[in-house]
C-alpha cells in the first residue's frame, strides 16, 4: 500500500524517550491512500474495509444506521476446525453473521502452506453454511462459545434461543441466506518492514481513508474518514499476531500469549475489525480445536481426520496436500567425517531403497556433487556452506515433488545442517538425518585416498577432524558407527528408523 500523509501538526510525546534524530513525536493529519497493493494469490478474497463493508450492505448482514449491525469478526491465524466452525455457527444461530478475518502478513504466492490454508479456511465456511444437524444444538462447543459469548447478566437466553437461522424455509418462506460466513485475507504488516512495528491496524487506518467519498456520504458505518494516525502501538504486536498464529497451529501456548498481550491484541484486532464495518471480535481457536501437532500425527500416519475435531471438508483438502509419509517426498542425509563410510552406505541405501520400490531415488553423493554442482568451490567455512546449501535446495525440489533423495556430504557445520532441514520441510518434504559417526582414529586408518597422510603432513590445509572443525550433530534421527557396524547392517539401522517413522511400509 502506497499511502500520503497530510501532515497537520505534530504533538511532542515528552513521556517516551527520542532517538538519535531528536524527541519523539505524533503525527496528526490525514491520511490518503493512493495505491492498494497488488496481490495476484485469491484476488476474490482480498477486499479492502470498503469493499467488505459494501458486500455486508449488499447481502444485508449491516445496515445503514450507525452501531444497527450485528456482523462479527473471527480471526483465524490458523486454520479453522470442528469447534471453531461450531463456535461461527453458535454466533449465527443467535443472530450474528460472521466475516472471518485471516491474517495473511508476508504470504508468498508461492507459498503451498498459503494457498493449502486458504483452501482449508474456505472448505471451513462450507461446514459453516451446512444445513444445521438436530444433534448439533447440543455440540458442547456451541454452548461452550455461547456462553463465551452472551453478555453478563443476560437471563434466559439459554431457555429462549433465537430464531434459528438454519431452518429450512417452509413453503411460500423466503429463502434462508445462502452463505453465513465471508472470508476476508488481511494483510499484516510485517514487522521488518516499518521503523515502529505495528499490527494490521495501520493498514486497515490506510485503506479505510482511501475509501471513496461516496462511502461516508452514504454513512457505511466505521470510523471517521479523516483519522488521526493511531498512536504508536506497541512494538512487538505483530510479533504476538504471529505467536498467536503459532499457538493456533499448534496448539501450544506461547511464551508471548500472556493475559497483558493477549488483551492489547484482542483490542488492536477489535479496532481493526471496526473498520471492516464489524461490532465484535473473536480472537484465538475454540475450546477443544487441535493442534498442528495433532493433525500432523493423524496426516503422518495416513488415519482419517475425525468430524469432531475437524470438519470433513478441511480433512479432504489437508489429506489431498499432505500425504501419508509412505508417499511423501524425503531426504535423507548423511553426514560425518571424510572416510567415514557415507558414501559406501549412500550408495547401499538407495539399492535397499530401490529393491523395495515406490520410491525414485536421487542420490547426491559429496563427491559427484563437487565435481557437477559445486565446481569451482573449495573447502574454506563459506564455500562449505554454500556446498552444503546447493545439496539442501536440490534435495528440497527433489522432496517437494514427492521424489527421495539421498545425500553424503561431510555437511560439519550444525547451523548449514539444520537450515537443510528446514529447506526439506519447507518444501513439504521429510528429513531423516543420519550420523555416520565413526570415530576419526577408524576413518584415518581407513584413509582410502591418502588425504588424511595428506593433511597430517601439512599439505592439505582445513581438513575435516584434523585441522577444521566438525560439529557432532546433536539432533540426528539415526546414529550409525561403520567401526563396530558393517556396511550392511548399518544400512539395515537407516531402514529400520525409516520403517518405523512411517517412511516406508513394513
Ligand atoms: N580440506 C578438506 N576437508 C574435507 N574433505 C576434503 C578436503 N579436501 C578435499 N576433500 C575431499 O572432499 C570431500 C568432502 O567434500 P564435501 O562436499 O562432502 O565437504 S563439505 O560438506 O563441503 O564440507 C571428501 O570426500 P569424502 O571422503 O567422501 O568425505 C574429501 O575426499
Ligand atoms: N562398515 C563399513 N561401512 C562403510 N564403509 C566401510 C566399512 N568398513 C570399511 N569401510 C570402507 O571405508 C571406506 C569408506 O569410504 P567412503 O564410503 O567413501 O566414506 P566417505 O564417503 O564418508 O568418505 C570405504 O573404502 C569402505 O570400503
Amino acid at each position: 500500500m502506497i499511502a500520503a500523509l497530510h501532515l497537520r501538526t505534530t504533538i511532542p510525546l515528552p513521556d517516551q524517550p527520542g532517538g538519535p534524530d531528536g524527541p519523539r513525536v505524533r503525527l496528526v493529519g490525514t491520511v490518503e491512500g493512493i495505491r492498494l497493493p497488488h496481490h495476484p494469490d485469491h484476488p476474490g478474497l482480498r477486499l479492502t474495509p470498503a469493499q467488505v463493508r459494501a458486500e455486508l450492505l449488499a447481502r444485508g448482514w449491516i445496515s445503514l444506521e450507525a452501531g444497527s449491525g450485528a456482523c462479527w469478526a473471527v480471526w483465524a491465524d490458523g486454520l479453522l476446525h470442528t469447534a471453531d466452525v461450531g463456535r461461527i455457527r453458535a454466533l449465527t444461530r443467535q443472530g450474528k453473521r460472521c466475516v472471518v478475518l485471516a491474517p495473511v502478513g508476508g504470504a508468498d504466492p508461492a507459498d503451498a502452506e498459503h494457498h493449502l490454508r486458504v483452501r482449508c479456511l474456505l472448505a471451513a465456511l462450507k461446514a459453516v453454511d451446512a444445513p444445521l444437524r438436530a444433534a448439533e444444538a447440543t455440540l458442547s462447543s456451541e454452548a461452550l462459545a455461547a456462553d463465551a459469548i452472551s453478555p453478563p447478566g443476560v437471563a434466559g437466553r439459554r431457555s429462549e434461543p433465537p430464531p434459528d437461522p438454519y431452518r429450512r424455509p417452509k413453503a411460500g418462506e423466503a429463502g434462508t441466506p445462502e452463505h453465513r460466513s465471508l472470508l476476508v485475507l488481511v494483510p499484516v504488516i510485517p514487522s521488518e518492514a516499518l521503523a515502529t512495528p505495528r499490527e494490521p491496524g495501520m493498514s486497515a487506518t490506510v485503506l479505510k481513508t482511501s475509501a471513496k467519498p461516496s462511502d461516508a456520504a452514504a454513512g457505511v458505518p466505521g470510523p471517521a474518514t479523516a483519522v488521526t494516525p493511531a498512536p504508536p502501538a506497541p512494538t512487538d504486536l505483530a510479533d504476538i499476531a504471529w505467536a498467536a498464529a503459532g499457538a493456533a497451529w499448534t496448539g501450544v501456548e506461547t511464551a508471548a500469549s500472556s493475559a497483558d498481550e493477549l488483551a492489547k491484541l484482542a483490542a488492536q484486532r477489535a479496532h481493526l475489525a471496526s473498520f471492516y464495518g464489524l461490532t465484535g471480535s473473536l480472537i484465538g481457536p475454540a475450546i477443544g480445536a487441535p493442534g498442528r501437532m495433532e493433525l500432523a500425527s493423524l496426516l503422518d500416519a495416513g488415519n482419517p481426520i475425525p468430524a469432531e475435531l475437524t470438519p470433513p471438508t478441511v480433512a479432504a483438502e489437508l489429506s489431498r496436500a499432505i500425504p501419508p509419509r509412505s508417499k511423501r517426498g524425503l531426504t535423507v542425509f548423511l553426514t560425518g567425517l571424510s572416510g567415514s563410510g557415507k558414501s559406501t552406505l549412500a550408495g547401499l541405501l538407495v539399492c535397499r531403497l530401490l529393491e523395495y520400490g515406490g520410491r525414485r531415488l536421487t542420490l547426491l553423493d559429496g563427491d559427484v556433487v563437487r565435481t557437477h554442482l559445486s565446481q569451482g568451490l573449495g573447502f574454506s567455512r563459506a564455500d562449505r556452506d554454500i556446498n552444503v546449501r546447493r545439496i539442501g535446495f536440490v534435495a528440497a525440489q527433489v522432496a517437494g515433488a514427492g521424489g527421495t533423495a539421498v545425500c553424503a556430504p561431510i555437511a560439519p557445520y550444525a547451523d548449514v545442517r539444520a537450515q537443510v532441514r528446514g529447506m526439506v520441510r519447507a518444501a513439504g518434504g521429510g528429513f531423516v538425518l543420519v550420523h555416520v559417526s565413526t570415530p576419526l582414529e577408524v576413518c584415518e586408518a581407513r584413509d582410502r585416498k591418502g588425504l588424511y597422510a595428506k593433511a597430517r603432513a601439512g599439505v592439505l590445509p582445513a581438513f575435516t577432524g584434523v585441522s577444521d572443525p566438525y560439529e557432532t550433530p546433536t539432533d540426528a534421527d539415526v546414529t550409525v558407527n561403520t567401526a563396530e557396524l558393517s556396511a550392511e547392517d548399518a544400512v539395515d539401522r537407516i531402514i529400520d528408523h525409516l520403517r518405523h517413522a512411517g517412511w516406508l511400509t513394513s
